[in-house]
């Protein structure tokens, strides 16, 4: 591989100069064979991955815990004392925790590489004369590219052509104001934050557009560079697991100080001090959920990988639990609702109204078609004889447009090339550009547009004073059958820049294209299940407010939404926002900025906030959302950057399906503290028992170790493949106040754990009675306390409903996790080794039939419990005032 000398300095060239040391042509680019030919020697523009630590500095680094110190001290203790079975499980139990964490790890960093893969830049490059869209990875050094408001930079530039090009170099330079570029050649000396003329990979562009040439590629670029300089981010860490993690510090210090009590209690009843310590340490053992982060991520996990399947993205893992408790969901209109497939269905020009179909060739519609085909960024190529146009649909519609009345399109665009341009930007909503010649064209929202009109076009091609309020008329009546409007016109153009010319006025109008662009059919559908889970469904767009009430009826946002524009948003103060936000399903003509403000009220009125956006101002109010969500297509590389989510195909159906799934991974997180906890507790309790009533232990130190380590990960874990409940989307959603812990999650928790406590210890009794030594006894005592927790997993699977009748669908990692179980409790009964390390002894069919008694005893009392809620619930809910919930909607 090779790299364009960096010390070039293509900042001090003119433009001239930087193309011919590159090699290239400014305006038709590389051609196919220099492409490819520069694709072999420069390599793909990708940065490697850093480099990883090793595999044993991964798996010692998994060992570093607090938790696993106390382990270590005791195994070492243990072995001192002589104990060398016990010490060699402890040395197991340790081994086999660093592997389980290495192997998640990889696992978990996995999954996150192939997701970082699946939403990938492009760029829009000139080759060969022709404009295209190609992965980023594709560039090579002396490509041209075209780069617009919202487009990472992906490769360092030497800009050529600017029109308004602001660049945000934050991620570089650390500078948060955007950087406006020029073309002009600079002094050689120039530091690299003041070279104004070039632009930097992984920068973004926060606001017009520009043409550039590609100077360095992948490992040679500044932030090639960069990223050599810097190490790599640490591990993932995110709200929810640390809150967790911070729960289980808590449990952990709580277990340390019974565990000393324990000792101190054992030492003073003149226990041993070896016994009584290794007693100490397996309480704080048995009772830690060590796999309890690991879970929490293996959850999460399952969930990102579900969601990948049902075409939405996440970036971070926390989001897939925060999604499970969005109350209100912010959709934009183009392109999530509707199919952001533009046709042009009617013109109105020169005083009348006509179908595209059916178009006559007088001046005025003829003036109104190239208005549209050369105020426009849309790049056009020959497909088979015909021109296609590639770009923003609004855009690219307008040119089979033109075609359909006999227009040439290129034609059109070669008559009047182009000298200047102000791009369209969503505040502003319209664009213009200025010709050779001294005309200028604009185009954009009906009444931007009038606004700077005083005359309009005729159909004789003479002008006349403008008839604003037919005009607008014409737009209420399109939009009322949900078309899309947009107004042209023309203007003289001469000497001054078109930035100074857009706000001057003394334009004249030239009409409208109302364009189609349907409902996505899934549509519907999603919202009305969003409705039926009690989420509220919002549209944000910056279209027509008739245009967007249209579409909203159609896709059953409301029977008669209730519209609040933009400037309607203005009005109201901080204080009446939420109220008139809680009313209003249609948002119309709304600019990022009052996005942003709409976030907010709603946070601010408790909601949890998904919202969704595809423009580069966009990026702070989905920073800002609990949940941003972007567009995999249609959006802009700000956009997903700023994004929680990305949509893979655009499409509002996701965002439903990825509600769902976000309200399992929460159920299922809940389900599996609510199996862990007490498993946990009733271990730790156990010996506490023993040691405070001076009885033997029915379940000793290693036998805890082997409990807690098989059963966490053979039954615990099965859980988080739980299906989904039946009735999931039709509850409301979860309070964003509720905790994970709720009082009835606690209750069931003290139940089990005294339940295992108290089963432990009456087996034990039980057997010895019956003439059972003590290790056949403990033998039982441990089997029971299994098959407790195997028949207590069972009815996990539903924390609130009877699970027989909750429902039929099954759980084959269940089935595989308790067969494994039994399988290994089996082993640790009657293999003579396990009954060596483990002091474990064979035990009769009688026994078993005992042992399995427990675990359906401990099945039915839980459901006993749920069905006595439930009663209890309808017995509450029966009372007056609590009957309903408060309709979000
Ligand atoms: N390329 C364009 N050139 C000129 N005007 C445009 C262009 N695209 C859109 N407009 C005008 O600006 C208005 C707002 O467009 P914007 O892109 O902000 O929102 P939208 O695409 O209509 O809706 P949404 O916010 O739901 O995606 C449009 O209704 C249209 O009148």
């Amino acid at each position: 591989m090779q790299t364009v000398d960096a010390t070039a300095g293509f900042h001090a060239l003119t433009v001239r100069e930087s193309a011919e040391h590159l090699g290239t042509d400014p305006s038709g680019g590389l051609t196919a064979s220099q492409v490819r030919d520069r694709a072999g020697r420069y390599g793909p523009n990708a940065l490697e991955p850093p480099p990883g630590h090793g595999v044993l500095w991964r798996l010692v680094s998994q060992v570093r815990d607090p938790l696993v110190y106390v382990l270590l001290v005791a195994g070492v203790v243990t072995a001192v004392f002589g104990g060398y079975p016990d010490a060699a499980v402890i040395a197991g139990v340790v081994v086999l925790n660093a592997v389980i964490g290495y192997v998640q790890e990889s696992r978990a960093r996995r999954a996150l590489d192939a997701l970082a893969r699946m939403v990938r830049t492009h760029a829009t490059v000139v080759r060969d004369g022709l404009a295209a869209r190609v992965p980023a990875e594709d560039l090579v050094p002396g490509d041209v590219l075209e780069l617009a408001a919202g487009d990472q930079v992906p490769a360092d530039v030497r800009i050529v052509e600017a029109h308004l090009f602001e660049v945000d170099e934050s991620a570089l330079t650390g500078e948060s104001l955007p950087v406006a570029k020029t073309t002009g050649e600079l002094p050689p000396a120039t530091a690299l934050a003041d070279r104004v003329n070039t632009a930097h990979s992984g920068t973004m562009v926060t606001r017009g557009s520009a043409r550039a040439l590609v100077t360095a590629t992948g490992a040679a670029t500044q932030l090639g560079a960069v990223q050599r300089m810097v190490a790599t981010a640490g591990p993932v860490a995110t709200p929810l697991t640390r809150k967790l993690a911070g729960f289980s510090k808590q449990l952990s210090v709580g277990i340390v100080v019974i565990a000393v009590l324990t000792f101190a209690v054992g030492l003073v009843r003149g226990t041993g001090v070896a016994e009584m310590f290794t007693a100490a340490v397996a309480l704080a053992v048995g009772a830690i959920p060590e796999g309890l982060p690991a879970a929490v991520s293996i959850v999460l996990a399952i969930g990102v990988v579900r969601m990948s399947r049902r075409r939405s993205v996440v970036r971070n893992l926390p989001a897939v639990e925060t999604l499970g408790g969005t109350t209100v969901i912010c959709t934009d209109k183009t392109g999530t609702l509707t199919l952001n497939r533009m046709t042009v269905t009617a013109v109105a020009a020169g005083g009348r109204t006509v179908d595209a179909g059916n178009l006559p060739d007088d001046p005025a519609v003829r003036e109104c078609l190239t208005a549209g085909v050369v105020c426009n960024e849309a790049a056009l190529s020959r497909v088979d004889g015909l021109w296609s146009a590639q770009g923003d649909p609004t855009e690219t519609a307008l040119v089979p447009a033109a075609e359909r009345a006999g227009l040439d399109p290129a034609e059109l665009r070669a008559r009047h090339p182009r000298v200047d341009l102000v791009p369209f930007e969503p505040e502003r909503r319209l664009m213009a550009t200025a010709h050779a010649g001294g005309v200028g064209y604009a185009k954009g929202a009906v009444e931007e547009i009038l606004a700077r009109c005083d005359r309009e076009l005729r159909a004789d091609g003479s002008t006349g004073p403008l008839d604003a309020a037919a005009a607008h008329r014409l737009q209420r009546e399109f939009a009322e059958r949900g078309l899309r409007v947009l107004a042209f016109a023309r203007f003289r153009s001469g000497e001054e820049p078109l930035a100074a010319l857009v706000d001057r006025g003394g334009w004249t109008f030239l009409g409208l294209q109302a364009m189609q662009d349907p409902p996505r059919p899934e549509v519907a559908g999603a919202i009305a299940a969003c409705h039926s889970a009690g989420i509220a469904v919002k549209m944000i767009t910056g279209d027509h407010a008739g245009t967007a009430r249209a579409i909203g009826r159609a896709v059953g946002l409301a029977d008669e939404p209730v519209v609040l524009t933009g400037a309607g948003l203005d009005e109201l103060t901080d204080g009446e926002l939420p109220a008139a936000a809680a009313r209003t399903t249609v948002f119309a003509r709304v600019s990022p900025g009052q996005k942003l403000r709409l976030v907010k009220a709603f946070q601010g009125a408790g909601h949890i906030v998904a919202m969704t956006g595809d423009g580069v101002n966009d990026a702070p109010a989905l920073r800002r959302a609990d949940i941003g969500v972007a567009m995999g297509r249609g959006g802009t590389d700000a956009a997903r950057d700023a994004a929680d989510m990305v949509l893979t195909d655009d499409d509002f159906a996701a965002i439903e399906s990825a509600v769902e799934e976000g309200r399992g991974v929460f159920d299922n997180l809940r389900k599996f503290l609510a199996w862990t906890l007490p498993t946990n507790i009733g271990e730790g309790m156990v010996i506490l028992a023993a040691v405070l009533l001076g009885a033997t232990l029915p379940i000793v130190p290693v036998q805890i170790l082997w409990i807690n380590m098989t059963t966490a990960v053979f039954l615990g874990l099965t859980l988080a493949f739980e299906p989904k409940e039946p009735g999931l989307m039709t509850r409301p959603p979860r309070p964003p106040d509720r905790p994970l812990f709720t009082p009835a999650l606690f209750r069931r928790v003290g139940l089990i754990s005294l339940l295992l406590v108290v089963a432990a210890f009456a087996a034990y009794r039980w057997e010895l009675g019956g003439g059972a030594s003590v290790a056949q006894a403990r033998t039982v005592a441990i089997n029971l306390f299994v098959a407790v927790q195997i028949g207590y997993l069972f009815s996990c699977r539903s924390l609130e409903h009877p699970v027989v009748r909750a429902w039929p669908r099954g759980n084959r990692m269940l089935a595989v996790g308790i067969g494994i179980t039994v399988g290994l409790q089996v082993l640790f009964t009657y293999l003579p080794a396990m009954n060596t390390i483990f002091h474990t002894a064979p035990i009769g069919a009688g026994a078993w039939l005992r042992i399995l008694a427990a675990a359906v005893l401990a099945f039915a009392v839980v459901e006993a419990d749920k069905l006595l809620w439930i009663r209890l619930r309808r017995y509450t809910a029966g009372t007056p005032g609590t009957r309903r919930r408060p309709n979000r909607r």
